[in-house]
């Protein structure tokens, strides 16, 4: 049984720390079964994410990342706990989350810019085609491709065609955009490039966010809050607070110390003493146990 250390000052289930949350994650297992054995992709998994969050959902390759986005998208069922969007149990895909993911191909070919962004609008019939066309024409322009409405796919390059991604996911006005690693196959300047074109967006239209990525620089460029997730399977360590990041701190002296507390707090031993007095000694680092009542917060 974990020892709740005396600095505690509450014990609070992340998932109950938010009572205006959106999306509640709680306690949720995800596993797969194949014909040899059953693969735990994540272990008791709670967190909450509020309108208007940039909720980053960081961990090493194979901890569950994508499973959990992908059950948050309706397309997995937990095999415990529970899911609620809205306060609604999530049970199937739905027009109020849309994943973006990180291929290139994931437009239609056959199709224009135009026309793939407005697919999902007809054929949801989300609005009718007048309507479809000039939301359509908002979200590209917002995403900077005007000019590309009447492209096709394969004429553009990896960065315009997530960017593509991006106007269509928007234009369904989704209540949470979901983001796998949408960057994480561009070269560094593209990535870097849509990462402030996200942010920039974001300032603009004010989504909710939950942004899978394995790199801890994107997380805290990109993150208000950050949940990190232990190896495989992915369990909860901690949360931080990164709203005080953005694309000009990452050379900061603040934003390096915070860079290698996630990557000590990602890859150490749980149980060590050090990291958890060192959490301790961070108003931004929550870090999130799971003991006999739920998870406790030791940086309250
Ligand atoms: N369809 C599947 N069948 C069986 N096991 C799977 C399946 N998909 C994923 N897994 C396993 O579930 C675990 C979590 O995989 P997942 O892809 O969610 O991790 P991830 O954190 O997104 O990894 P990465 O960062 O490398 O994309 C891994 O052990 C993986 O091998």
């Amino acid at each position: 049984m974990a020892m709740v250390p005396e600095q505690t000052a509450t014990v609070a289930h992340p998932a109950s720390a938010w009572p205006d949350a959106l999306l509640r994650v709680q306690g949720v297992t995800l596993e797969y079964q194949t014909p040899q054995h059953v693969v735990r992709a994540t272990h008791q998994v709670s967190f909450s994410v509020c309108e208007a969050d940039r909720y980053v959902v960081l961990g090493p390759s194979g901890c569950g990342k994508s499973t959990l986005l992908k059950a948050i998208a309706g397309f997995i069922a937990p095999t415990e706990g529970e899911i609620l969007l809205d306060g609604q149990l999530v049970r199937q895909p739905g027009a109020d989350r849309i994943v973006v993911f990180q291929e290139f191909d994931q437009l239609a070919p056959w199709k224009t810019v135009l026309q793939n962004v407005m697919f999902s609008l007809l054929a949801s019939r989300t609005l009718p085609r007048a309507e479809a066309t000039e939301r359509a024409l908002y979200c590209l322009e917002r995403v900077g491709l005007s000019q590309f409405a009447h492209a096709y796919p394969h004429t553009l390059s990896g960065g315009m065609k997530q960017r593509v991604a991006i106007a269509r996911a928007l234009a369904m006005q989704p209540r949470i955009l979901l983001m796998d690693e949408p960057f994480a196959a561009l070269d560094a300047l593209t990535r870097r490039r849509m990462q402030e074109e996200l942010l920039a967006l974001w300032q603009e239209v004010r989504f909710t966010l939950v942004f899978i990525t394995h790199s801890i620089e994107e997380a805290l460029v990109l993150g208000s809050r950050i949940l990190l997730l232990s190896p495989h399977p992915g369990r909860v360590r901690a949360e931080i607070n990164s709203h005080q990041f953005d694309l000009h701190s990452a050379g900061s002296v603040a934003f390096q110390r915070t860079a290698r507390r996630i990557h000590r707090l990602l890859f150490e031993d749980a149980s060590n003493p050090d990291l958890e007095a060192e959490g301790r000694q961070d108003d931004n680092i929550f870090w999130l146990r799971p003991n006999e009542a739920g998870y406790f917060n030791i940086s309250v």
